[in-house]
């Protein structure tokens, strides 16, 4: 026989073990019980892998006693090609997923690319036999079972080096930003002992679509979120700590929580809610940094009234201002500002990476420069009345409206009034159509320009 009618046969013998697997496989799931068919189907796979030009790795799903992280980032990077499987799929939904997460079933195949190499999954399902002598579940004898799963990973010999070297951490590398993604957003709160009460589910509606600001500032945020994001190589190279302060600072209702809610969202961050007031020490304080998660914003909401952070040069000033302080003392945290700037830049707050640090306040000229200075506030976002533009948003959002024939009464009196976002909210809220609740805003702003004695 030639040595090419010897690789046909071959071939066309691994083609028809192949077809004959495949055929025995569903006889053997219809007719049998599971953990038979799983036997079967154990076994024809090794055969068929005996003969192929397959590799495979097996990745299990657990090492001894450790979670195998490859399995992990295998079950999450297949449940995005799962709609690829013809026959069956597992479908999965837990308390922290935003969304159903699907993964391919026992006896499916789904195909990937990766550069032009054609891979091969499927999830592999056997009981493996367990021997512990205090165990009689099974009559005493002292033996059960154990499911042992895993994912099978073949492709050509050939391509080895190159699934090893870039697509397993290609795989990793997505199911990390995958489970990112998929992860809903909690927001952590202080409690008596100081130390963050576990999550609750954050899912304040606001985002950059619906948030009424000026839009180049909205397009200048954006940027700069992105550009911090993206830049790990950045952070190491220049050998900086991996995080960003942002200063949020404007009247009250300009949408300095919406703006902190919107960034949450768009970067999928988790959100520290930290009340300086109900820290008992710089050293609790310390704590509570080194205790936050990766990726998540650290928030102190009008830091100017929880701490006293004045210019240091004030805290000495006349009398009259040293009893206002006493009192105000009363209330406050012991944290110092000297704790809090080391908070935000001492050695140890450098442990984490994509950290970002919010400070909102109505008085940005109450606060201590050192606080403000570039590396801890290093963005300054002034959240104004509302302006024309922020106003169409609104008009946009309560009223799906973007223009109207009041619209330019409405500019003219946004220029001459103060009036803050969450007041026209407010007012364009009342009413749900565009004809009654137009006319009832310019009135609105006409009462605002006269009380203001304009
Ligand atoms: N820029 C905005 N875009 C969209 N909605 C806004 C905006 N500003 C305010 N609002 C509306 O007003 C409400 C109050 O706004 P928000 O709490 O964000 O303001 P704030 O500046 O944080 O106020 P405070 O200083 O009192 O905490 C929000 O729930 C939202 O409905």
């Amino acid at each position: 026989m030639s040595n090419n009618t010897n690789s046909t046969v071959i071939v066309s013998a691994v083609a028809s073990v192949a077809a004959s697997a495949m055929l025995i496989r569903s006889v053997t799931n219809d007719l049998l019980p599971s953990e038979v068919s799983d036997y079967f189907s154990s076994k024809l796979y090794s055969l068929r892998r005996h003969l192929s030009s397959q590799f495979t790795i097996a990745i299990e799903e657990d090492q001894g006693m450790m979670w195998n992280q490859v399995y992990d980032a295998a079950e999450v990077y297949l449940s995005t090609k799962a709609s690829l499987a013809r026959h069956r799929v597992r479908a999965s939904k837990s308390e922290n997923d935003k969304s159903v997460a699907f993964g391919i079933d026992k006896d499916e195949e789904i195909f990937d690319d990766f550069e032009g190499v054609k891979v091969t999954w499927s999830f592999v399902r056997v009981f493996e036999p367990v021997t512990n002598r205090h165990d009689y579940s099974n009559g005493g004898n002292g033996s059960s079972k154990k499911v042992v799963k895993s994912y099978e990973l073949s492709f050509h010999k050939k391509h080895k080096e190159k699934i090893f070297n870039s697509y397993l951490p290609f795989v990793l590398e997505r199911a990390k930003a995958i489970k990112e993604a998929n992860m809903a957003l909690n927001l952590y709160t202080v409690d008596n002992e100081n130390e963050w009460i576990p999550g609750v589910p954050f899912s304040h509606p606001m985002s950059f679509k619906t948030l009424a600001i000026d839009a180049d500032l909205k397009k200048e945020i954006i940027e700069d979120l992105d550009k911090f994001v993206k830049g790990k190589e950045f952070y190491s190279r220049t050998g900086k700590a991996w995080k960003r302060g942002y200063l949020l600072y404007g009247p009250p209702g300009t949408g300095k929580t919406s703006l902190i809610a919107a960034m949450a969202n768009y970067l999928n961050y988790d959100i520290y809610d930290l009340d300086l007031t109900a820290v008992d020490t710089n050293r609790e304080l310390k704590n509570l940094v080194l205790n936050m998660s990766n990726r998540s914003i650290l928030v102190m909401e009008d830091i100017d009234c929880t701490i006293k952070l004045q210019n240091r040069e004030e805290e000495d000033d006349d009398d009259d201002k040293e009893k206002d302080n006493t009192e105000r003392d009363k209330k406050n945290s012991k944290v110092t500002l000297s704790g809090l700037l080391n908070a935000i830049d001492g050695l140890w707050s450098c442990c984490g990476e994509e950290r970002i640090i919010v400070f909102t306040t109505n008085h940005k000229e109450k606060l201590d420069p050192a606080l403000l200075r570039p590396g801890r506030m290093d963005m300054h976002i002034h959240l104004s009345y509302c302006t024309f533009s922020a106003f169409q948003q609104l008009a946009f959002n309560y009223l799906g409206v973007s223009d109207h024939c009041h619209f330019h009464e409405i500019e003219e009196l946004l220029g001459e009034v103060q009036v803050t976002p969450a007041e026209i909210a407010g007012e364009l809220q009342n009413k749900n159509n565009a004809e009654d609740c137009l006319p009832d805003l310019v009135n609105f702003l006409h009462n605002k320009k006269m009380v203001e004695g304009k």
